[in-house]
């Protein structure tokens, strides 16, 4: 099951500066800065009432903000739903025809369990499925 609208992720050049700019413009801090050796990202999370906002920015040039920036530039890069079950909803995913671009979910940031849909799949948006990591 779909729980909500979790974070948008926007890609970004610079992160020091966009995060500066993100702190005026929405006018709070932001909550966390993690760096995603796996996905090869630096991010900045800021709450905004119950979603959040996800600035990312490449480490490497293989990476895939890296690759987007180059192509599309700054901007919206993904929309992110917090999801009850991932592996139910990636099986139900797959099942409906949707191309899902990882097999397992994958470890992603803010202590979530991942995976995308491939954006030909979504009319053009990247998804993401995300869900919370319950401590044990
Ligand atoms: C650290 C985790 C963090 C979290 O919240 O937990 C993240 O959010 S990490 C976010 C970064 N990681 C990812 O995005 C992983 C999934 N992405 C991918 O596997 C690729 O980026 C992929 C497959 C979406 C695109 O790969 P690539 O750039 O190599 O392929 P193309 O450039 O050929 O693109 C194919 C086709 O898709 C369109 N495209 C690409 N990226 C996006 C996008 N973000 N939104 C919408 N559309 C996108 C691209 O324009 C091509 O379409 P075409 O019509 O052929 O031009
Ligand atoms: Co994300």
């Amino acid at each position: 099951m779909f729980v909500n609208l979790e974070h948008l992720g926007l890609a970004v050049q610079d992160l020091q500066s966009a995060t500066e700019l993100y702190t005026k413009l929405l006018g709070v801090a932001p909550y966390k800065h993690e760096h995603v050796p796996s996905e090869a990202v630096d991010t900045v999370f800021f709450r905004v009432g119950g979603a959040k906002v996800e600035l990312l920015a490449g480490t490497s040039p293989d990476s895939a903000i890296t690759k987007y920036l180059s192509k599309k530039g700054e901007g919206i890069h993904h929309v992110a739903f917090e999801v009850a079950d991932i592996r139910a909803e990636m099986l139900r995913l797959r099942e409906e025809g949707f191309v899902l671009l990882n097999d397992e979910p994958k470890l992603g940031a803010d202590n979530k369990l991942v995976c995308f849909v491939h954006p030909k799949s979504a009319a053009g948006v990247l998804v993401e499925l995300c869900q919370e990591i319950l401590k044990p």
